[in-house]
């Protein structure tokens, strides 16, 4: 639709119902403001907004002179501030922007994440929705009135044939259409449109236009499966706790690959609407694939346009309408990543993540939040039960489940007696050993078995998914002589070969450059390079298999928009044969002609330095080798490794989540790491090493003072990645099994210290990142 056409307005239309009585009416509102301080303050009504203002609503005040944006709070009789108050200026929006639930969900953020509440707050609304609200396409809706005789729209035809063709059009369409309907095949109907409407021939009227991602798209209904007894047993549970949502505890659903958890949640979603209530749904960012979006617009297709979408790659003016869908109460269920726990939904019955384990749930910016936490607050707050659901539960709700704080609701096969993929583990030492294997410049990407069992797939017309968590070509490039790696000026870590545009390229910071002759430190000229990425695992594939069909996905090959979308299309209407992937292809994935799946290097996930990385690795390979053998057709797996005797490896061989559950809750709990505690990483960084080590120690110093009981903290070190964007990095940990003593503390501290202005300190409650 060309926006040219449309003209943008913002309504300030008085709401529908009076927020307060008339009768009790409250002079003063107690606001916070966004902008800045966490400051509250009071202000007067005007009589006039009286009606229009609630706790919840947006409004502009007077503050220096300026004004400024700002959230009621609280609604007083009166006021304790001494003088004259002054007044709202004016309201924001038709309607409250923050649900009284929301505004309490904002203060259990601040105090336990340590962020003042106006940053959270500004977290909680969109940035298009905070920046214009209320701001609408529109497009002229237009009726025909007159029904023209046969000889009329003759002589029309001689006269002005391009109103006759107007008219024809909307005869076609039972004599209503858009503006930008007809503007499609007739581009100049703005003007004709004036001249009919001019003679009386058509009305107009204009109607909101929703910037909708799904628009164009159909979707074939689906009715609910009749479940298996596991899906039914974990369903009875669930609308168990909508019964009595008072007493429900959060329910941990720990069902493998395939069980059909999907199937679960969207038929627990159909009860509580048929209550009236409303659903949210959070799936990490990168599930959050069409074909998830379409399992749930297909389930309730009568009512898909009730289903709102919130994620990061909508435009601005998606988001903000699909935002005001849900604040306006036109949307009853919400599917959306992260940042859509704080949709502003009412009659909140039921909150699902998915996926509850990833890593992706954690916010890595002020406020660094964990939404499937402020899930189940948000549930405790809103008095609603909350499902988490996974195949590979985070240790941290494992435990809460393990304590009796969570129900534990398990399903352990796979629908319609699908068996779980066979797992085989390949130890790619002795594949170098034996110099077997397809080998490019003495790296083996694929071993002689998995070669052998894609050339079988490949007969049989069953398809293969290799997965490999890195992106690029080369993943290093050395000295022979000096042994110097070839870094990126402004991070510690090595650059990756792009071949498609030969430039080596930083995944940290984006910073990219032509691949040096000589060795920047000795200046000899033998440069090697080494490591293998998906652009050079597609390569080797194609080598080996010239015939098949493949395609690879990750960030560079999916940038246009739709790309994703098309190739996993293809994939399914199998005109694709191999597709080659990093973890956009690990989870949620559910293709029937997938036999085969190939971890190309499993061990990249278990060399980070972080206490989670065993956790990490079991999870990852548990998904992927999850996207096989979903069909009628049984799945194999080939996982290729260089710690083949690893807990995390050996335990996803077995799929055994509850074996290596039991080992590394025993280990963590040894040496007190979560959830045995509460972790704080506090960090400094700067661009002079020195003064970023020496705010960070002079903070370490302080922070000993006064230190709660039961606080174990570090020592100031490097940070795993020692610089980034040209930034040095320091850190420190602290672990306490109480987090309010430790955050109030950390929080006072933090009040006293003044860093240089080029250093940045931050601090993260609960990280998942320790980098
Ligand atoms: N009761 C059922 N009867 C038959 N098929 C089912 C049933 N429930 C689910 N399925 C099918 O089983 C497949 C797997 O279901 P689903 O994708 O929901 O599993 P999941 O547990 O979410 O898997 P994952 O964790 O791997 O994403 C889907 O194709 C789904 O349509
Ligand atoms: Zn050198
Ligand atoms: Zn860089």
């Amino acid at each position: 639709m060309p926006t040219d056409q449309l003209n943008l307005f913002a309504s300030d239309a008085p709401a529908q119902e009076p927020v307060v009585e008339l009768g009790d009416m409250p002079g003063v509102a107690r606001v916070q403001l966004e902008g800045s301080a966490a400051l509250e303050l009071d202000y007067g009504i005007p009589e006039k907004m009286a009606a229009r203002i609630g706790v919840g609503t947006r409004v502009m005040v007077p503050l220096q002179n300026q004004k400024v944006p700002a959230v009621v709070i609280e609604l007083l009789q009166s006021s304790e501030h001494r003088g004259k108050l002054k007044e709202v200026s004016s309201i924001v929006g038709s309607r409250p922007m923050f649900t009284p639930g929301l505004l309490k969900l904002a203060d259990w953020v601040a105090e336990y994440y340590i962020v003042p509440v106006h940053r959270v707050l500004r977290a909680m609304l969109p940035q298009a929705v905070r920046d214009k609200p209320e701001t609408f396409l529109t497009d002229s809706h237009l009726k025909l009135v007159k029904e023209p005789p046969a000889d009329v729209l003759e002589k029309m035809h001689a006269r002005a044939p391009m109103q006759a063709r107007v008219i024809e059009e909307l005869r076609r369409r039972k004599g209503e259409a858009t503006l930008s309907e007809l503007r499609r095949d007739l581009p100049s109907a703005t003007t004709v449109v004036k001249a009919l409407l001019k003679h009386g021939w058509i009305s107009r009227s204009e109607i909101r236009v929703e910037r909708d991602p799904f628009q164009t798209e159909e979707f074939l209904p689906t009715l609910p499966l009749t479940l298996t007894e596991e899906q039914q047993a974990a369903y009875d549970h669930v609308i168990g706790a909508l019964q009595k949502p008072e007493e429900a505890k959060p329910i941990l659903l720990h069902g493998v690959t395939g069980s059909g958890k999907t199937e679960v949640y969207l038929q627990a979603i159909a009860e509580v609407l048929k209550k009236g209530q409303t659903a949210l749904v959070l799936v990490p960012e990168i599930s959050l694939t069409p074909q998830t979006i379409e399992r749930f617009k297909a389930r309730f297709s009568e009512k898909k346009d009730s289903i709102a979408v919130l994620h990061s790659h909508l435009s601005d003016g998606e988001r903000h309408d699909e935002w005001f869908k849900v604040q306006e109460g036109r949307a009853d269920i919400v599917i959306g990543a992260r940042s859509a726990i704080f949709a502003p939904l009412e009659r909140l019955g039921l909150i699902i993540v998915d996926e509850e384990h990833e890593p992706s749930y954690k916010q890595e910016d002020t406020p660094r939040y964990q939404a499937r936490d402020l899930a189940v607050l948000r549930g405790r707050i809103e008095r609603c039960p909350v499902l988490l659901g996974s195949a590979t539960p985070s240790l941290e709700s494992f435990q809460n489940a393990l304590m009796g704080k969570y129900d534990l609701v398990r399903m352990t096969k796979r629908t319609d007696g699908k068996s779980m993929p066979l797992i085989r583990i390949i130890d790619m030492r002795l594949q170098r050993r034996k110099g077997t294997g397809t080998t490019i410049a003495n790296a083996t990407i694929l071993s002689e078995k998995l070669r052998t069992a894609i050339t079988t797939r490949l007969e049989k017309k069953e398809q293969t998914i290799l997965f490999l968590n890195r992106r690029g070509f080369h993943t290093t490039l050395d000295c022979a002589s000096c042994g110097e790696v070839v870094q990126c000026q402004d991070c510690a870590i090595p650059m990756t070969l792009h071949k498609a545009d030969n430039r080596l390229v930083c995944h940290i910071c984006g910073a990219r450059r032509v691949p040096p002759t000589k060795c920047p430190s000795c200046k000899e000229p033998g440069l090697k390079y080494g490591g293998f990425g998906t652009e050079r695992v597609e390569a080797a594939v194609r080598e080996v298999f010239p015939k098949a069909r493949i395609a690879r996905v990750d960030t560079d090959t999916m940038q246009r928009k739709n790309q994703l979308r098309d190739t996993l299309r293809d994939f399914r209407a199998q005109k694709l044969d191999i597709l080659i992937g990093t973890q956009m292809i690990a989870k949620g994935l559910d293709f029937p002609n997938v036999t085969l799946v190939g971890v190309l290097n499993a061990d990249t996930a278990l060399n980070i330095p972080d206490f989670r990385a065993a956790e990490r690795t079991l999870q990852l390979l548990i998904q992927v080798a999850g996207r096989a053998g979903r069909g009628e057709l049984k799945g194999e797996v080939y996982v290729q490794t260089h710690a083949p005797h690893s807990p995390a490896i050996q335990f996803s061989r077995h799929n055994d989540f509850e074996g290596f559950s039991d080992q590394e809750l025993e280990h963590r709990r040894a040496f007190k790491y979560p959830p045995y505690s509460h972790m704080v990483l506090v960090s400094s960084r700067g661009k002079h090493e020195t003064q970023a080590e020496f705010t960070l120690q002079t903070l370490h110093k302080r922070l000993l003072q006064g230190l709660p009981d039961g606080t174990i903290m570090g020592e100031p070190t490097p940070s795993s990645l020692s610089k980034a964007h040209g930034q040095f990095r320091f850190q420190l940990l602290m672990r306490s099994d109480r987090i309010r003593p430790l955050a109030r503390h950390i929080q006072t501290v933090m009040e006293t210290l003044s860093p240089p202005p080029d250093i940045l300190v931050t601090w993260d409650v609960d990280p998942v990142s320790l980098t």
